[in-house]
């Protein structure tokens, strides 16, 4: 008999979150403040990192930023303290779970409990999987995936302690579907997408509803990290690579809606949902008529000519 009573309130919270869902796809959002919030950044001294930063500065949150490259990460400060706003800079390895935990314990002592932490850092390889150093695959696990286990052990408690927080992951678009030629990027992505439902999962099992956690799943955006990659010429002007800024824009609107996902653009949906829905197959089918199962190639050729030119080191 209970089992009856439960299948009918499952039920009714099914269609509502449907109808929930259907209805916000409409209705411009409510946003909350994250004034005086302390949000911490990785990778903020890359492309979106340092856009993810400024939107924040503007939100009137107060900023620790963490990258490697301490000029960028640095430059990135800057341009957040002419906003108005507290700034920390670190210099970090994400790669060194020791680098992790201790710049973690120096936030804590020298600026505070961290509120939002918005995990962007990331890399990729850029080569096939026979001809990468094996080393320059596992950085891209480190960073992209491992990295998300240790920032979370590091500023969680802290979020727990108050039941306030919210987590970020800035996934990518193939960490829901794949490519060809990118399977340390897929494999870390899809890790990270996994990461982060099941924390979330943990989080409602335990009614920390007050920590809240959203994930990026962003297309090609323009910011160089994947220069050459593309898809079939005829629907490149259908699926544009993404502005750096109308990506973190949308990524914010989702953050302060507290959404739960975010694929950017929206047409992204349609693959995740396909890769699931039709036999392997189909979407090879798919893949090959727009061009998506070659896409890597011109962007690892380009990786190997600027190893060439000598622009990147090749290990
Ligand atoms: N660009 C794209 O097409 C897409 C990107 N994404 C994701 O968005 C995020 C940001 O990407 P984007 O801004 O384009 O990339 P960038 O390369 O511009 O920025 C990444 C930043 O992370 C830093 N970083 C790399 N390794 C480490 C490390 N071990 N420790 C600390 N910092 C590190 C980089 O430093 P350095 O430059 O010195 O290496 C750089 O400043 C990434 O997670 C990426 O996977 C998702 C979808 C599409
Ligand atoms: C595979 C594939 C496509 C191409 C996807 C591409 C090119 C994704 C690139 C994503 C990047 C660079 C993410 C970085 O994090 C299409 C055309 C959508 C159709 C469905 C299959």
């Amino acid at each position: 008999m209970i089992i009856i009573v439960d299948l009918l309130l499952m039920l009714i919270d099914l269609t509502y979150a449907i109808l929930a869902a259907v209805v916000q796809t409409f209705l411009r959002p409510r946003l909350k403040s994250i004034d005086g919030e302390l949000c911490l950044i990785t990778g903020a001294g890359g492309a979106l990192g340092r856009l993810f930063a400024l939107e924040f500065a503007k939100e009137g949150a107060r900023l620790v930023l963490w990258d490697c490259n301490a000029a960028a990460n640095e430059r990135t400060a800057q341009l957040a303290r002419e906003l108005g706003v507290k700034v920390h800079a670190y210099t970090v390895d994400l790669s060194r779970r020791e680098s992790i935990y201790e710049t973690a314990g120096r936030v804590k002592t020298e600026v505070g409990d961290v509120s939002m932490l918005v995990n962007n850092a990331g890399v990729v390889a850029g080569r096939r999987l026979l001809e990468c150093p094996d080393e320059l695959l596992e950085r891209t696990l480190l960073v992209n995936c491992h990295a998300l286990f240790w920032m979370t052990k590091a500023f969680l408690p802290q979020m727990k302690a108050k039941n306030h927080g919210h987590i970020v992951t800035v996934a990518s678009a193939l960490g829901l579907f794949s490519t060809a030629c990118v399977e340390d990027y897929c494999a870390s992505k899809f890790g990270a997408v996994g990461f982060h439902e099941s924390l979330t999962h943990e989080l409602l099992a335990e009614e920390l509803d007050g920590i809240k956690t959203t994930l990026v799943c962003p297309y090609i955006v323009d910011t160089g990290m994947f220069a050459g990659c593309e898809i079939r010429k005829e629907l490149r002007s259908l699926i544009p690579p993404l502005e750096p800024l109308y990506t973190v824009q949308q990524s914010m609107t989702a953050i302060l809606a507290e959404q739960q996902m975010i694929c950017i653009p929206r047409l992204m949906y349609i693959p995740f949902l396909t890769r699931a829905l039709l036999p392997w197959d189909a979407n090879l089918a798919t893949y090959r008529f727009m061009g998506g199962d070659k896409c890597m190639l011109p962007f690892i050729k380009n990786v190997e000519q600027r190893i060439c030119n000598g622009h990147i080191k090749s290990s």
